[in-house]
Protein backbone atom coordinates (compact mmCIF):
# COMPACT_ATOMS: atom_id res chain seq x y z
CA UNK A 1 0.00 0.00 0.00
CA UNK A 2 1.53 3.48 -0.91
CA UNK A 3 0.26 6.63 1.36
CA UNK A 4 0.62 9.93 -0.12
CA UNK A 5 -0.45 12.89 1.84
CA UNK A 6 -0.79 15.82 -0.54
CA UNK A 7 1.66 18.67 0.41
CA UNK A 8 0.27 22.17 -0.90
CA UNK A 9 -0.41 25.52 0.29
CA UNK A 10 -4.10 25.39 -1.33
CA UNK A 11 -5.19 22.25 0.37
CA UNK A 12 -3.95 23.28 3.53
CA UNK A 13 -5.65 26.33 3.46
CA UNK A 14 -8.82 25.08 2.05
CA UNK A 15 -8.45 21.73 4.59
CA UNK A 16 -8.24 24.63 7.52
CA UNK A 17 -11.47 26.26 6.81
CA UNK A 18 -13.17 22.57 6.11
CA UNK A 19 -12.11 21.58 9.80
CA UNK A 20 -13.57 24.86 11.46
CA UNK A 21 -16.62 24.19 13.30
CA UNK A 22 -18.09 27.39 12.67
CA UNK A 23 -18.48 26.39 8.67
CA UNK A 24 -21.95 26.36 7.34
CA UNK A 25 -23.10 23.12 5.09
CA UNK A 26 -22.82 25.05 1.71
CA UNK A 27 -19.19 26.26 2.28
CA UNK A 28 -18.40 22.81 3.58
CA UNK A 29 -20.11 21.23 0.05
CA UNK A 30 -17.92 23.81 -2.25
CA UNK A 31 -14.30 23.32 -0.32
CA UNK A 32 -15.22 19.77 -0.23
CA UNK A 33 -15.54 19.36 -3.74
CA UNK A 34 -12.86 21.84 -4.55
CA UNK A 35 -10.27 20.05 -2.24
CA UNK A 36 -11.15 16.66 -4.53
CA UNK A 37 -10.08 18.12 -7.63
CA UNK A 38 -6.90 18.99 -6.24
CA UNK A 39 -6.38 15.52 -4.87
CA UNK A 40 -7.42 14.45 -7.94
CA UNK A 41 -4.88 15.85 -10.14
CA UNK A 42 -2.46 13.50 -8.18
CA UNK A 43 -4.28 10.68 -7.59
CA UNK A 44 -4.88 10.18 -11.53
CA UNK A 45 -1.29 10.60 -12.18
CA UNK A 46 -0.72 6.77 -13.18
CA UNK A 47 -4.12 6.85 -15.15
CA UNK A 48 -3.74 4.58 -18.08
CA UNK A 49 -3.35 6.54 -21.40
CA UNK A 50 -3.05 4.91 -24.75
CA UNK A 51 -1.58 6.56 -27.85
CA UNK A 52 -3.87 8.57 -29.92
CA UNK A 53 -3.04 10.34 -33.61
CA UNK A 54 -4.31 13.73 -34.13
CA UNK A 55 -4.13 16.68 -36.97
CA UNK A 56 -3.38 20.27 -35.30
CA UNK A 57 -4.14 23.20 -37.57
CA UNK A 58 -0.59 22.82 -38.37
CA UNK A 59 0.82 19.64 -37.98
CA UNK A 60 0.17 15.98 -37.63
CA UNK A 61 1.20 14.53 -34.19
CA UNK A 62 0.23 11.75 -31.55
CA UNK A 63 -0.70 12.82 -28.04
CA UNK A 64 -2.58 10.68 -25.40
CA UNK A 65 -6.05 10.07 -24.71
CA UNK A 66 -7.48 7.61 -21.70
CA UNK A 67 -7.10 4.07 -22.67
CA UNK A 68 -10.26 1.48 -22.44
CA UNK A 69 -11.77 0.01 -20.56
CA UNK A 70 -12.29 3.70 -18.68
CA UNK A 71 -11.38 4.08 -14.92
CA UNK A 72 -14.30 3.72 -12.42
CA UNK A 73 -15.30 6.12 -9.66
CA UNK A 74 -16.72 4.39 -6.61
CA UNK A 75 -18.13 7.03 -3.66
CA UNK A 76 -18.67 5.60 -0.33
CA UNK A 77 -22.30 6.76 0.55
CA UNK A 78 -23.37 9.36 2.00
CA UNK A 79 -20.14 11.16 2.36
CA UNK A 80 -18.01 10.09 -0.61
CA UNK A 81 -21.19 11.43 -2.84
CA UNK A 82 -19.92 15.12 -1.80
CA UNK A 83 -16.80 14.34 -3.42
CA UNK A 84 -18.05 12.98 -7.01
CA UNK A 85 -18.56 15.90 -9.02
CA UNK A 86 -15.16 17.21 -7.78
CA UNK A 87 -13.56 13.66 -9.20
CA UNK A 88 -15.51 13.93 -12.27
CA UNK A 89 -14.77 17.20 -13.56
CA UNK A 90 -11.46 15.80 -14.01
CA UNK A 91 -12.50 12.47 -15.50
CA UNK A 92 -15.48 13.50 -16.99
CA UNK A 93 -15.40 10.22 -19.27
CA UNK A 94 -15.47 7.78 -16.36
CA UNK A 95 -17.52 5.99 -14.84
CA UNK A 96 -19.31 5.69 -11.69
CA UNK A 97 -20.44 2.82 -9.78
CA UNK A 98 -21.98 3.52 -5.80
CA UNK A 99 -21.05 1.44 -2.24
CA UNK A 100 -23.42 2.44 0.37
CA UNK A 101 -21.74 1.68 3.53
CA UNK A 102 -22.22 2.91 7.09
CA UNK A 103 -20.01 2.43 10.26
CA UNK A 104 -22.05 1.28 13.46
CA UNK A 105 -21.06 4.04 15.87
CA UNK A 106 -20.75 1.68 18.78
CA UNK A 107 -18.90 -1.55 17.16
CA UNK A 108 -17.34 1.03 14.55
CA UNK A 109 -18.27 -2.89 12.40
CA UNK A 110 -18.58 -1.32 8.81
CA UNK A 111 -21.68 -2.25 6.78
CA UNK A 112 -23.01 -2.40 3.15
CA UNK A 113 -26.51 -1.74 2.79
CA UNK A 114 -26.21 -0.61 -1.14
CA UNK A 115 -24.35 -1.62 -4.13
CA UNK A 116 -24.53 -0.57 -7.54
CA UNK A 117 -21.46 -1.44 -9.30
CA UNK A 118 -20.58 -3.61 -12.99
CA UNK A 119 -20.31 -7.43 -12.14
CA UNK A 120 -17.19 -7.36 -13.81
CA UNK A 121 -14.33 -5.10 -13.10
CA UNK A 122 -11.46 -6.94 -14.65
CA UNK A 123 -8.70 -4.55 -16.13
CA UNK A 124 -10.40 -1.60 -14.96
CA UNK A 125 -8.67 1.50 -12.53
CA UNK A 126 -10.96 1.99 -9.55
CA UNK A 127 -10.78 5.47 -7.88
CA UNK A 128 -12.68 5.13 -4.89
CA UNK A 129 -14.30 8.14 -2.97
CA UNK A 130 -14.37 8.31 0.89
CA UNK A 131 -13.56 11.97 3.14
CA UNK A 132 -12.41 9.97 6.37
CA UNK A 133 -10.49 7.07 6.95
CA UNK A 134 -11.04 6.57 10.62
CA UNK A 135 -10.53 2.66 12.31
CA UNK A 136 -10.08 1.66 8.29
CA UNK A 137 -13.30 -0.41 8.48
CA UNK A 138 -14.93 0.90 5.92
CA UNK A 139 -12.30 0.98 3.24
CA UNK A 140 -10.91 -2.45 4.33
CA UNK A 141 -14.41 -3.87 3.11
CA UNK A 142 -14.65 -1.53 0.21
CA UNK A 143 -11.38 -2.62 -1.41
CA UNK A 144 -12.43 -6.21 -0.89
CA UNK A 145 -15.49 -5.64 -1.77
CA UNK A 146 -13.53 -4.04 -5.78
CA UNK A 147 -10.94 -6.52 -5.97
CA UNK A 148 -13.54 -9.75 -5.36
CA UNK A 149 -15.40 -7.93 -8.56
CA UNK A 150 -11.66 -7.74 -10.38
CA UNK A 151 -10.63 -4.65 -9.87
CA UNK A 152 -6.86 -4.45 -10.64
CA UNK A 153 -5.49 -1.24 -9.05
CA UNK A 154 -7.49 0.84 -6.41
CA UNK A 155 -6.77 4.12 -5.68
CA UNK A 156 -8.43 6.12 -2.81
CA UNK A 157 -9.29 9.42 -2.32
CA UNK A 158 -9.67 11.06 1.55
CA UNK A 159 -9.83 14.44 2.95
CA UNK A 160 -8.36 13.29 6.24
CA UNK A 161 -6.53 9.93 7.43
CA UNK A 162 -5.54 8.84 10.94
CA UNK A 163 -2.63 6.73 11.70
CA UNK A 164 -4.54 3.87 12.86
CA UNK A 165 -6.23 3.46 9.96
CA UNK A 166 -3.84 3.46 7.74
CA UNK A 167 -1.79 0.20 9.79
CA UNK A 168 -5.08 -1.71 9.68
CA UNK A 169 -5.47 -0.61 6.10
CA UNK A 170 -1.65 -1.84 5.46
CA UNK A 171 -2.30 -5.27 7.98
CA UNK A 172 -5.27 -6.28 6.13
CA UNK A 173 -4.04 -5.85 2.69
CA UNK A 174 -0.54 -7.73 3.52
CA UNK A 175 0.14 -9.07 0.39
CA UNK A 176 -2.66 -8.32 -1.04
CA UNK A 177 -2.33 -8.68 -4.92
CA UNK A 178 -3.72 -5.52 -6.09
CA UNK A 179 -1.74 -2.35 -5.94
CA UNK A 180 -3.98 0.06 -3.38
CA UNK A 181 -2.91 3.97 -3.41
CA UNK A 182 -4.67 6.52 -0.56
CA UNK A 183 -3.97 9.91 -1.27
CA UNK A 184 -5.14 12.44 1.55
CA UNK A 185 -5.12 15.79 2.44
CA UNK A 186 -3.83 15.00 5.84
CA UNK A 187 -2.34 12.92 7.99
CA UNK A 188 -4.13 13.35 11.37
CA UNK A 189 -2.92 12.87 14.84
CA UNK A 190 -5.00 10.01 16.50
CA UNK A 191 -8.37 8.55 16.69
CA UNK A 192 -10.42 9.61 19.68
CA UNK A 193 -12.37 7.02 21.78
CA UNK A 194 -15.67 7.34 20.19
CA UNK A 195 -13.31 6.21 16.65
CA UNK A 196 -13.36 10.28 15.50
CA UNK A 197 -10.56 11.83 13.65
CA UNK A 198 -8.18 13.98 15.97
CA UNK A 199 -8.49 17.17 15.29
CA UNK A 200 -10.48 16.03 12.33
CA UNK A 201 -13.76 17.80 11.08
CA UNK A 202 -16.27 15.86 13.00
CA UNK A 203 -19.02 13.42 11.16
CA UNK A 204 -18.33 14.36 7.55
CA UNK A 205 -21.83 13.16 6.20
CA UNK A 206 -23.34 15.25 8.64
CA UNK A 207 -21.91 18.37 7.83
CA UNK A 208 -22.57 17.83 4.27
CA UNK A 209 -25.96 16.72 4.64
CA UNK A 210 -27.30 17.05 7.76
CA UNK A 211 -27.34 14.60 10.98
CA UNK A 212 -28.65 11.04 10.33
CA UNK A 213 -31.31 9.38 12.02
O1 LIG B 1 -12.69 4.22 8.76
P1 LIG B 1 -13.99 3.96 9.44
O2 LIG B 1 -13.85 3.85 10.94
O3 LIG B 1 -14.73 2.79 8.85
O4 LIG B 1 -14.90 5.25 9.28
C1 LIG B 1 -14.99 5.99 8.11
C2 LIG B 1 -16.38 6.00 7.55
O5 LIG B 1 -17.27 6.64 8.47
C3 LIG B 1 -18.01 7.65 7.79
O6 LIG B 1 -19.18 7.13 7.23
P2 LIG B 1 -20.51 6.95 8.10
O7 LIG B 1 -20.61 5.55 8.61
O8 LIG B 1 -20.62 8.04 9.10
O9 LIG B 1 -21.63 7.09 6.99
P3 LIG B 1 -22.14 8.42 6.26
O10 LIG B 1 -21.13 8.70 5.18
O11 LIG B 1 -23.46 8.01 5.72
O12 LIG B 1 -22.24 9.53 7.26
C4 LIG B 1 -17.06 8.09 6.70
O13 LIG B 1 -17.73 8.75 5.65
C5 LIG B 1 -16.42 6.80 6.27
O14 LIG B 1 -17.15 6.10 5.27
O1 LIG C 1 -13.88 11.49 12.34
C1 LIG C 1 -14.67 10.77 11.68
C2 LIG C 1 -14.61 9.37 11.71
C3 LIG C 1 -15.48 8.66 10.95
N1 LIG C 1 -16.41 9.31 10.20
C4 LIG C 1 -16.49 10.67 10.17
O2 LIG C 1 -17.34 11.23 9.46
N2 LIG C 1 -15.61 11.37 10.93
MG1 LIG D 1 -21.37 9.80 8.95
Amino acid sequence: MRTQVVDHPLVAHKLTVLRDAGTDSPTFRRLADELVTLLAYEATRSVRVEPHEIVTPVAPTTGVRLATPKPIVVPILRAGLGMLDGMMRLLPTAEVGFLGMVRNEETLEASTYAERLPDDLSGRQCYVLDPMLATGGTLIAAIEFLTSRGADDITVICLLAAPEGCAKLEAALGDHPVPVTIVTAAMDERLNELGYIVPGLGDAGDRLYGVAG
